[in-house]
C-alpha cells in the first residue's frame, strides 16, 4: 500500500492539536484543513494522544514517531486507535509486521548505509541535515533505490525552503514544523503554504490555476472551480471555501449569497494537477435551485436531509413525529426490517428490505443527533484496526440461530468497509465472569474473589533491596541514576526541587487551578474537623490524672505515584492533612517526566501546602532517599502514600530497618472497588463506578454484588460496562483488570454485606434502596460511597474524604490516611500525693510479682517520705 497524503508534505506539531491549541505556527484549524499531522509520542504523552485520536481521528490523519515507546503493546494500541503510520525503531519492525506499510523504521543521520534499513513501507530519516557533506551522496543513493514513501525530518533550525527543494529532488515527503509555516503571504522567518504548494503542483493551464473539485463530507461532488496559491492560502487562513475566479479574482464562496462553506480538508490528486476541497456546505453550492452543480444529492445523504427536516417540522401526532419520539417503535421497526432482510431471497427483495432497514437505522441516528458523517467516520475509524474477532453473532442471537463460534479469527488482510467486515473488527466484549452464590461452593467463590497475584515479596525484594542499599551508600548520585534508568529523564542533574517553587513550573489552566482549589478546601475542612480540640483527660482514681495529647510528626514524606498515571490528587490527599496537622517539613516525591520536569499540578499543590521540597524520583529509590536522606534530600520520620509493588515493598523494608527510624502508613496497592447493587440501581451508574477503578491498572480488581437482579438487569449492566469501556482511552488497561473481576449474584442485603466484609474492599459503593441504613452493617472497608448520587470518583478528588486507602483486604486492620496519620499521640500522668497513696499499693504489688524491686521502691520511697514528714495535701 503506498501512502497517499492529502498534500505532499506533513506538518509536525509538538502538542496534539486536539488538546491544546497550537500556540505558535499554524492554528489548529489550519493544520486540520491540511489534513496530516505528525508528532513524537513520549510514554507520558501516550494517554493524551490516545484521547486525542479518539476525538479527532478523522479530522486529522495522524503520523507518529514512537521511537520513545518501548512497549510493542503501546504501539499497537496507537495503531488500533487510528494512527495512519508509526515510525519505530528498526528492531521493533518484526513485532509489528501485521500492520504492513503502516509501520516504518526511523533512522538518524545521513549516511547512505542507513538506506539499507528501508522496508517496503519506506523509512523516516530523522534530523536530516542537507548541509552535511554526506547528504549529497545520500540523496543520490536514495534516488537510485526509489524508496517510497520516504520521509525526511530536518535538523532543528534548518532552512525550510532549501529543505523542501532537497525533498523534491529525492522524491521524499518532508516533515515541516508548524512553527516554521504560515498562511500569510509574508511573515518574517516563516515559509508560506502557498510557496510550498506552488512548488509542487503542476498546472497545465496558461493562467497557472488548478482545477478544484468541491465535495461535501460524503464526497458527493458539488462543483468544479479553480484555485491559485493565493486563494488556497486564503481558504486555509479563513477555513472557508475561497477560490480563484477566472474573471473576478479571489472568490469568497457565499460572501453575497450567504451560502458559505466551512473548509474541512484540502488535498491534491495523485499527480499533483488537481485539488479537492472537502467542505460543509451551508445552503446550496449551485446558483440554480439544486444543492450541487451536478444536481440534487441522492441516496443516504438525501434521506438524511429529509429526516433532519422532518425531525424539525413533523406535525404533532404524525407517524414521523411518533418515530422520533417513541424509541420502542423505532426499535421494533429495526428488528422487523432486519428480520425481513434476512428472509429476503431475490436481489430485488434484498435491496428493498435493506433500504427499509437503512431508513429506520438512520431515523434512530437522526433522532439521537447522530449524522451520516458521524456514522461514516465510525466506519472509517474501524477500518484502522487490525485486531480481528471472528465476527460471531452474540449471545441470544447466536443461540436463536444455533450458531457456534468459529475456531479462530482470520488474519487481517484489507480494511473492512462493509457492515459485516466492520463487525469483524469489533473487539471482544469486555465482561466480568458471573457467579451465583447459591450455586457455587464457598471455596469456589473465595478463589474467584482472590485479588490478582502480586509478584512474590521475595522476587520484589531481590529487585528493591540493592536499589535501597545503593541509595543509602551513594545518595544523590544513585537516586539520579535510577531516575535516568526508569523515568528516562537523562537530562536531570539534581534529584530534588526545593521550595520556593518557580512560578513557571506551575503554569496551569484556570479551570485546573479552580478544581484544585475547591478540592483542597474540602479536604482541608474534613481533615481539620478531625483535629482533637483539647487533650483527652481522665481522672482514673482520685488524684490520678491521665492525659493524651497529639503532636505533629515533624518531617513527612508523601509519595505521589507517577508510573502509569500522574496523580496530582494524591498530592492533595497527603499534602493537605500534613499541612493541617502542622508537620514542619513536608517532602513530596514523584517520578519526573522524561524531560526531567514534574507535573505542574503537583508543583502547585506542593506550593499550596507549603512543602519544603519535591524529590524528583519514584519507586524504591525515592522511598530510600526519604528514609535515609541524601546530600540534598531531607530525611523524614514517616513515609506515606500509595504506589506500585516496588514502592510498597520499599516502604515495608525501610520501616523494618531500625537504622532508618522511619514509619509508614499502610499497604496501599492496586485500586479496587466493590459495588453492591439492587433493583433500584441504574445500570449505567453501576458500570461507570466499576470502570472508574478498573482503569487504574491491569492489577486492579472490581467486584459487583448483585442483590436479586433478574437477567435483564444483569445484562443491562454488562452491556453498559462494555459500551462505556470501549469509549475509554484506557480500554486496554480495563480489559486487563476486568479479566479478573467478577459479578456475584446473591439474594439479600445481609448476604451481600457478609461477602463485602469478608472481602474488605478499598472502596465500597452502595447503590441500593435505603443505602444509608445499610452502613451499620459495614465492618471492613476503606471508604464507603452511599447511594446513587455518590460515585467513587468524588472521593478520589474533591468531596473531602481521603483516597489513600488500604487495599488487598488490609481494610480489616488498617484505616485509610487521615489526620491521625500525621500526628503521634503522647500520654501523660499527673498524680497528687493522695493519688499516689490511692494507686501505690497496686503498683508495688505488681512490681513485686515481676520481681522488679526498683520499680516498687520508686513508690515506697515516696509513701515513706509522706508518712515521715506527716505530709498533708
Ligand atoms: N490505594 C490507594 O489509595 C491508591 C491511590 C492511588 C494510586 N494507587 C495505586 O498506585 C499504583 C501506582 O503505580 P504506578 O506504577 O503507576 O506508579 P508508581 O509511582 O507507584 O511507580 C513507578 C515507579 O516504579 C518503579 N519501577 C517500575 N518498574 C520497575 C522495575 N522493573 N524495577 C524497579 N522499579 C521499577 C520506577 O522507579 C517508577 O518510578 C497503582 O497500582 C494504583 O492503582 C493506589
Ligand atoms: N482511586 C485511587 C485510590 O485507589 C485514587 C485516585 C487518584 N486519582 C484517581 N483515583
Ligand atoms: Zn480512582
Amino acid at each position: 500500500m503506498e501512502t497517499i497524503l492529502p498534500l505532499p508534505f506533513l506538518v509536525s506539531v509538538s502538542v496534539p492539536p486536539g488538546l491544546n491549541d497550537i500556540k505558535e505556527g499554524l492554528s489548529r484549524d489550519e493544520v486540520s484543513c491540511l489534513g496530516c499531522v505528525f508528532f513524537e509520542v513520549k510514554p507520558q504523552t501516550l494517554e493524551k494522544i490516545l484521547r486525542f485520536l479518539k476525538r479527532h481521528n478523522v479530522e486529522f490523519e495522524p503520523y507518529f514517531d514512537v521511537t520513545a515507546l518501548e512497549s510493542i503493546d503501546d504501539i499497537i494500541t496507537l495503531l488500533d486507535a487510528g494512527a495512519r503510520k508509526v515510525f519505530v525503531k528498526t528492531e521493533q519492525l518484526a513485532d509489528l509486521s501485521a500492520y504492513g506499510s503502516r509501520v516504518a523504521p526511523v533512522v538518524t543521520g545521513s549516511s547512505a548505509a542507513l538506506l539499507s534499513s528501508a522496508t517496503e513501507s519506506g523509512l523516516l530519516l530523522s534530523d536530516f541535515d542537507q548541509t552535511a557533506s554526506e547528504a549529497a551522496q545520500f540523496v543520490e543513493e536514495a534516488k537510485n533505490k526509489k524508496i517510497t514513501p520516504f520521509f525526511i525530518k530536518p535538523v532543528a533550525g534548518a532552512d525550510l525552503e532549501q529543505f523542501i527543494q532537497v525533498a523534491a529532488k529525492v522524491n521524499a515527503i518532508p516533515i515541516l514544523p508548524s512553527t516554521g509555516l504560515t498562511t500569510k503571504k509574508d511573515e518574517a522567518g516563516k515559509l508560506a503554504i502557498s510557496t510550498i504548494l506552488s512548488s509542487v503542483w503542476k498546472s497545465d493551464r496558461p493562467d497557472g490555476l488548478l482545477p478544484t473539485v468541491v465535495v461535501d463530507e460524503h464526497d458527493t461532488a458539488l462543483g468544479l472551480v479553480y484555485s491559485s496559491a493565493e486563494s488556497v492560502n486564503e481558504a486555509l487562513r479563513t477555513q472557508t471555501g475561497v477560490y480563484q475566479s477566472r474573471k473576478r479574482g479571489l472568490w469568497y464562496k457565499g460572501a453575497t449569497s450567504g451560502d458559505t462553506q466551512e473548509l474541512v480538508r484540502i488535498s491534491l490528486d495523485c499527480d499533483n494537477d488537481a485539488l479537492k476541497f472537502v467542505v460543509k456546505q451551508k445552503g446550496r453550492f449551485c446558483h440554480l435551485d439544486q444543492s450541487g452543480c451536478f444536481g440534487q444529492v441522492k441516496g443516504l445523504p438525501k434521506l438524511e436531509q429529509t429526516l433532519i427536516s422532518r425531525k424539525q417540522s413533523a406535525p404533532e401526532g404524525s407517524y414521523t413525529a411518533r418515530l422520533f419520539s417513541d424509541e420502542k417503535l423505532v426499535r421494533a421497526k429495526i428488528m422487523e426490517e432486519a428480520e425481513e432482510l434476512c428472509t429476503a431471497q431475490t436481489p430485488q427483495e434484498i435491496a428493498f428490505e435493506a433500504a427499509d432497514l437503512f431508513y429506520f437505522a438512520l431515523t434512530r441516528a437522526v433522532a439521537a443527533g447522530v449524522t451520516l458523517a458521524d456514522i461514516e467516520k465510525s466506519l472509517d475509524a474501524k477500518s484502522w484496526k487490525v485486531k480481528r474477532r471472528t465476527g460471531d453473532a452474540k449471545g441470544k442471537w447466536a443461540e436463536k440461530e444455533g450458531i457456534k463460534p468459529a475456531a479462530s479469527a482470520p488474519a487481517a488482510t484489507s480494511a473492512p468497509v462493509t457492515k459485516e467486515a466492520a463487525q469483524e473488527t469489533a473487539p471482544e466484549k469486555i465482561t466480568m465472569r458471573r457467579f451465583d452464590a447459591s450455586k457455587v461452593s464457598t471455596e469456589e467463590l473465595d478463589a474467584a474473589l482472590k485479588r490478582p497475584a502480586q509478584k512474590s515479596s521475595d522476587a520484589i525484594y531481590k529487585i528493591i533491596v540493592p536499589i535501597i542499599e545503593d541509595v543509602r551508600k551513594n545518595g544523590d548520585k544513585a537516586v539520579l541514576s535510577y531516575t535516568h534508568k526508569f523515568e528516562k529523564a537523562t537530562s536531570l542533574t539534581s534529584p530534588v526541587l526545593k521550595a520556593p517553587f518557580p512560578k513557571e513550573l506551575m503554569q496551569l489552566p484556570e479551570e485546573t487551578i479552580a478544581a484544585i482549589d475547591v478540592s483542597f478546601e474540602n479536604i482541608r475542612k474534613f481533615h481539620a474537623a478531625q483535629k482533637e480540640e483539647k487533650p483527652l483527660q481522665v481522672e482514673t482514681m482520685p488524684g490520678v490524672v491521665c492525659s493524651r495529647f497529639s503532636r505533629p510528626i515533624e518531617a513527612v514524606g508523601c509519595y505521589i505515584p507517577g508510573g502509569t498515571a500522574v496523580l496530582p490528587s494524591t498530592a492533595l490527599m497527603l499534602g493537605v492533612p500534613a499541612m493541617v496537622a502542622g508537620c514542619k517539613k513536608i517532602v513530596f516525591a514523584s517520578p519526573p517526566r522524561a524531560d526531567g520536569t514534574i507535573t505542574p499540578e503537583i508543583v502547585y499543590v506542593a506550593h499550596k501546602v507549603g512543602a519544603e521540597s519535591i524529590v524528583l524520583a519514584g519507586g524504591a529509590q525515592a522511598v530510600a532517599a526519604m528514609a535515609y536522606g541524601t546530600e540534598s534530600i531531607t530525611k523524614v520520620d514517616k513515609i506515606l502514600g500509595p504506589g506500585n509493588q516496588f514502592v510498597t515493598a520499599a516502604k515495608m523494608f525501610v520501616s523494618n530497618d531500625t537504622n532508618a527510624a522511619v514509619g509508614i502508613d499502610m499497604p496501599a496497592g492496586p485500586s479496587e472497588v466493590l459495588v453492591i447493587a439492587d433493583k433500584d440501581a441504574n445500570p449505567a451508574f453501576v458500570a461507570s463506578d466499576l470502570l472508574s477503578q478498573a482503569e487504574h491498572g491491569v492489577d486492579s480488581q472490581v467486584i459487583l454484588i448483585a442483590i436479586d437482579l433478574d437477567e435483564e438487569h444483569l445484562q443491562a449492566i454488562e452491556n453498559e460496562l462494555h459500551r462505556q469501556a470501549m469509549e475509554l482511552p484506557r480500554v486496554q488497561i480495563v480489559r486487563g483488570s476486568i479479566a479478573h473481576s467478577i459479578t456475584v449474584q446473591v439474594k439479600t442485603v445481609e448476604e451481600a454485606m457478609e461477602l463485602s466484609n469478608k472481602y474488605a474492599p478499598e472502596h465500597l459503593i452502595l447503590q441500593i434502596k435505603d443505602a444509608e441504613k445499610v452502613v451499620d452493617l459495614v465492618m471492613n472497608a476503606g471508604s464507603v460511597f452511599i447511594g446513587a448520587w455518590t460515585p467513587e470518583s468524588v472521593g478520589d478528588y474533591s468531596a473531602g474524604v481521603n483516597h489513600s486507602l488500604p487495599t488487598y483486604g488490609f481494610a480489616k486492620q488498617y484505616s485509610g490516611v487521615n489526620l491521625a496519620s500525621f500526628v503521634k499521640h503522647i500520654t501523660s500522668s499527673n498524680l497528687t500525693a493522695e493519688g499516689l497513696k490511692n494507686v501505690g499499693q497496686a503498683v508495688m504489688q505488681l512490681a513485686k510479682v515481676e520481681e522488679l524491686e526498683a520499680h516498687r521502691r520508686a513508690v515506697s520511697i515516696r509513701l515513706e517520705h509522706m508518712s515521715k514528714s506527716n505530709w498533708k495535701e
